[in-house]
């Protein structure tokens, strides 16, 4: 993988005087050498994609005990379906080789794939310093004719003003010698691989219109689906921001439309759906808050960042970040039903991740329900077997689905609908438990031991 005087026109794709098609057979071939920086969820992922079209990639972690697992052919990430088996594979075939080197291996890529955590800080401020960390090492190993892609969700005007800008203070290049492109993730936990090979148009845009054409050789080589290519990083990056703030402000409309149902005496995801069977309405459904890397951080990339005010983004937040607030009030209204008071009271959360067959629990609700709860005087516990990293939670206890029937429960909410939850048994708890369904995924006409507990569903009145 070493860049040589005599394979420059080949091995790198920025503004290099190979035809088209030469450049896409050198990348096919492995001709260009790759380099993706992090490796969690995103940059495996992307990792085994690159892999897989060009025959071999570097992947460069920051954390020693990961990069030794990865080069065991363990997958850190055992969620992602087919993920373990082609890292597997791949470490073995020697189509991955995983390194903390991040010069070394900069000195060697031309293009250079960047996959760190981006999202924001506790001030809800941008958080670049991953990225600035990484773009400082990779800077005095770039040459003339590399390539950078931004894959993480970044704020509008990150390539223009910080990436460009610290790989120029740190090499000794010019910014028409080095390319750099904005080709932002939109794929989703748990269907990663599928959604990177074509599930939707890959969007694609430079700091100039090299970068943008270099970019779109790429993605065009790894991807079934259309590149969309728009003319500046900043469309690209602001494309990704809107989609995530479409998301949540709808998301904000279905939450507080549920918050109604009460005062309207309906059913409201009912509603929703029968609205929804008009191709201008697409309103998602209620749920227990939205978590996740992007969803809740996203919105303040513009919130925070731009002078004019965001008073529509920001009350979807608001009523976003509140949902969990609003679950645990719900449920202490339940309970009062049934005479039981929150402070007496056992509660089980079912299912703590924020997306259904995910372990990950980055900013799901479960987090700050729990919290609420146990503010509230109540005993929470939390089962989620999929959930390996529960450091983000402070008052529960937690416990496997197996040792549930064991316990004497006062309320259930389900806050996230996995698979392994589709057989789980009602009857064995004494009714009336209190069964608070966040995700409208209870059934009690299929399931008849649902019918002996006291069952509600988030944004459907009691009275509808
Ligand atoms: N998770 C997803 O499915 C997904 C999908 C679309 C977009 N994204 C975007 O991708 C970003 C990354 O997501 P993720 O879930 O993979 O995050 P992650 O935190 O799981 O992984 C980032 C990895 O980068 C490593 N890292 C940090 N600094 C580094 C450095 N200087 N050199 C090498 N490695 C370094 C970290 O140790 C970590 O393992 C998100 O912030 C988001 O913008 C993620
Ligand atoms: C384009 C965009 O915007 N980004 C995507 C978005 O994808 P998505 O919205 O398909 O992902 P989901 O995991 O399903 O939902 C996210 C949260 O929103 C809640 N939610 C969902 C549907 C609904 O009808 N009502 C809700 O309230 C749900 O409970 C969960 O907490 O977010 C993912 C994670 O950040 C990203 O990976 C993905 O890029």
């Amino acid at each position: 993988m070493s860049k040589t005087l005599q394979d420059t026109q080949c091995s790198r794709l920025y503004r290099s005087s190979a035809t088209p098609d030469q450049q896409r057979a050198a990348f096919r071939s492995g001709e260009v050498p790759v380099a993706v920086y992090g490796l969690g969820r995103l940059g495996l992922s992307l990792s085994m994609v690159y892999a897989s079209t060009t025959g071999h990639v570097v992947g460069v972690g920051n954390d020693q005990e990961r990069v030794a697992r990865i080069d065991d052919g363990e997958c850190p990430v055992d969620d992602e379906p087919r993920l373990p088996s082609l890292v597997r594979t791949a470490t073995t075939a020697d189509a991955l080789s995983v390194t903390t080197r991040t010069g070394a291996v900069a000195k060697e890529a031309s293009v250079h794939v960047i996959a760190v955590e981006t999202g924001i800080r506790s001030d809800n401020a941008p958080d670049f310093s991953e990225l600035r960390t990484l773009l400082r090492d990779i800077a005095p190993a770039l040459d003339s004719g590399d390539l950078v892609l931004v894959e993480s969700i970044v704020p509008p005007g990150t390539c223009r003003d910080i990436v460009q800008p610290i790989l120029l203070a740190g090499s000794d290049l010019d910014a028409d010698e080095f390319g750099v492109a904005a080709c932002p993730s939109r794929a989703t936990p748990g269907r990663s691989l599928r959604e990177m090979r074509g599930s939707y148009p890959k969007i694609v845009g430079g700091v100039d219109a090299e970068s943008t054409l270099a970019a779109a050789v790429v993605y065009d080589e790894l991807r079934v689906s259309e590149v969309v290519t728009v003319n500046t990083s900043t469309v690209a990056e602001c494309a990704r921001v809107v989609e995530s703030v479409y998301r949540d402000v709808t998301i904000g409309l279905a939450n507080e439309l549920a918050g109604l149902a009460d005062e309207l005496g309906t059913d409201i995801p009912r509603a929703i759906e029968a609205a929804n069977t008009h191709p201008r309405c697409d309103v998602p459904d209620p749920r227990p808050g939205t978590g996740g890397y992007d969803l809740p951080d996203t919105p303040y990339y513009l919130i925070n960042e731009c002078a004019s005010s965001t008073p529509l983004i920001e009350a979807a937040r608001e009523v976003n970040e509140s949902m969990p607030e609003h679950l645990a009030n719900a449920l202490v209204r339940e309970l009062a039903a049934t005479d039981t008071h929150i402070e007496d009271a056992v509660v089980l959360l079912l299912g703590l991740s924020h997306h259904p067959n995910v372990g990950e629990t980055r900013a799901a609700p479960s987090i700050e329900l729990s919290n609420t709860l146990a503010r509230f005087g109540a005993t929470v516990v939390g089962v989620d077997p999929l959930v390996e990293d529960t450091s983000a939670f402070e008052d529960i206890y937690f416990a496997g689905v197996d040792h549930v029937r064991e316990m004497d429960l006062d309320a259930v909410v389900v806050v996230t609908d996995h698979d392994v939850f589709d057989e789980f048994d009602w009857s064995v708890f004494d009714p009336p438990l209190v069964v608070l369904d966040g995700r409208g995924s209870l059934d009690g006409s299929a399931d008849a031991s649902l019918s002996a507990h006291h069952v509600t569903r988030f944004g459907v009145s009691s009275s509808n």
